[in-house]
């Protein structure tokens, strides 16, 4: 939608345009007001290349004591996701600039998540806990152990892709893992027909990772709802804990994703805690019915 195509809709909420570590964000703040983000709206959002996003993280009013807000996390697709790590760090920062305070507790789809921004900038969340039961990926059929499960890609005799470890952070993940530089796999190819696979019933994110120390990994991820992404936050942790499960590292885990580093502490009492950067990018106002909106040439890092 062009600016001057959207200056004669209603544009009724603010929203920011962000990133964590180059996965596209758009932050809307719904705080106030009943509307909300359709899924046209938001296709409507992300065929405009100026708002071309990967997740709309919508900041609801609260509905728990003692949350903040209760926050939507929509896909480019349009389908709604229950977990986004990257995202939630954008929504972190943005209230921080809004309020001045640092702690939040925000309620997802994947539950109660706590997060703060540190001193240095970075904003660190808790995920939760994994689930790493069949029926909690979920997956179509069950599967005695989950750290590698019958699932291949390419011929019969001589896999490209097989014997992935599957997780949720409430969102189901998939992690295949390679021994190659993960730029040597085309991604793009494999990533929507394993994203589609009738093994998830509610699709999959897709990633392939290479162990590099016992303490770091690379990762690509095919994102569910998106597809390629410089960044996906939940498989940072989904990674990190599969590969503790599976002997690669130990439970402090560096994962280097296209768009940069995150630190995933998968600490003893099974909370992941994924500490990492966000980024504002652009301000401006939105109607959430339309996708309509207009940017604020004048505006600083202002809240979402
Ligand atoms: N595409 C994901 C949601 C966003 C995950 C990602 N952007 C992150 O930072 O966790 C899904 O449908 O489960």
């Amino acid at each position: 939608m062009t600016d001057s195509a959207a200056r004669d809709t209603d544009l009724s909420v603010a929203f920011a345009r962000m990133n964590g570590l180059g996965n596209e964000i758009v932050v809307v703040d719904l705080r106030g007001s009943a509307a909300r983000i359709s899924a046209a709206a938001a296709r409507a959002l992300a065929e405009d290349p100026a708002t071309r996003f990967d997740q709309i993280m919508a900041i609801h009013d609260p509905r728990l004591d003692g949350t903040d807000a209760y926050v939507r996390i929509i896909n480019r697709d349009g389908s709604e996701a229950e977990a986004c790590g990257n995202g939630t760090r954008c929504v972190v920062q943005a209230l921080a600039a809004e309020t001045g305070r640092r702690d939040f507790t925000f309620e997802t789809r994947a539950g109660i998540l706590t997060a703060f921004e540190r001193d240095d900038g970075l904003i660190a969340v808790d995920m939760g806990r994994p689930r790493f039961g069949w029926s909690e990926i979920p997956l179509s059929e069950e599967f005695s152990d989950t750290r590698a499960i019958e699932l291949q890609i390419g011929p019969i005799d001589a896999p490209i892709l097989h014997s992935p470890s599957v997780a949720s952070m409430g969102n189901p993940h998939a992690i295949f893992w390679v021994d190659r530089d993960v730029w040597s796999y085309e991604l793009d190819r494999f990533g929507p027909v394993l994203e589609n696979h009738p093994l998830f019933p509610e699709r999959a994110n897709i990633s392939i990772a290479q162990v590099t120390a016992p303490d770091a990994l690379t990762l690509r991820t095919w994102e569910r709802g998106v597809g390629l992404t410089r960044a996906c936050g939940s498989a940072a942790c989904a990674a990190a804990v599969s590969a503790t499960r599976t002997r690669r590292t130990g439970r402090i885990v560096t994962v280097t994703v296209p768009g940069g580093d995150l630190l995933i502490d998968w600490r003893d009492d099974d909370h992941v805690i994924m500490t990492g950067p966000a980024e504002w990018n652009w301000s401006g106002r939105l109607d959430p019915a339309t996708g309509a909106y207009v940017r604020d040439e004048t505006a600083t890092h202002e809240p979402a």
